[in-house]
């Protein structure tokens, strides 16, 4: 699928989408947020699966780009916010989360604990974050798996193909039974 990007808004690479989705068991009677949706590219992948989805991000042109992929897919079950999550989250009614942007985590997991979500995806980049996600989501009672995704993709070279290694990505799934 070719999303439409922007220089500066960041896109979910579609091997760690694809592993994300996975994660997140998604069910069609499913109403899923996506905290920092950026270009739009999870929440396109999530809303096709699902009934409705609410897509957050407090940057004006993420939500721009958002809207004008789920255009170019033709995606009417979604709802775009323009906001800082935590002050919206509590306002909203769903029952999985997706978290690509991690800015004021603390309060963002708190909120979703307090909604008695039982299943959150989060997308961590920095070591700091990964540390900051694994110790709030055990303290507020959710189970973790965490896995590190690393991804090369393929360059023809003269003499053959190699691969070139991307960062590291952290998928943490967190879930209450
Ligand atoms: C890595 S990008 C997400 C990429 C997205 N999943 C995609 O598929 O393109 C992270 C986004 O989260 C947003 N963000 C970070 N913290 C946020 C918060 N607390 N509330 C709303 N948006 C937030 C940033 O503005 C950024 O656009």
């Amino acid at each position: 699928m070719e999303f439409i990007t922007e220089k500066d808004i960041p896109i979910t690479k579609e091997e760690i989408r694809a592993i994300s989705l996975y994660k997140l068991d998604l069910k069609e009677s499913d109403t899923v947020v996506d905290i920092g949706c950026g270009s739009g590219a999870m929440t396109v992948d999530i809303a096709k699966r699902v009934k409705k989805v609410y897509a957050i991000d407090f940057n004006e042109k993420a939500i721009e780009l958002t809207k004008k992929n789920l255009n170019k897919f033709n995606i009417r079950n979604c709802e775009v916010i323009l906001a800082k999550a935590e002050d919206v989250l509590d306002k909203l009614e769903y029952n999985k989360a997706f978290i690509g942007g991690t800015k004021n985590l603390e309060k963002i997991i708190k909120i979703l604990s307090n909604k008695e979500v039982k299943l959150i995806v989060a997308n961590t980049i920095l070591l700091e974050s990964t540390y900051k996600a694994i110790n709030l989501f055990e303290q507020m009672g959710y189970s973790v798996e965490a896995v590190n995704a690393f991804i090369s993709y393929s360059k023809k070279i003269s003499s053959g193909h190699m691969f070139l290694a991307r960062n590291p990505i952290t998928i943490i799934k967190a879930y209450k039974l």
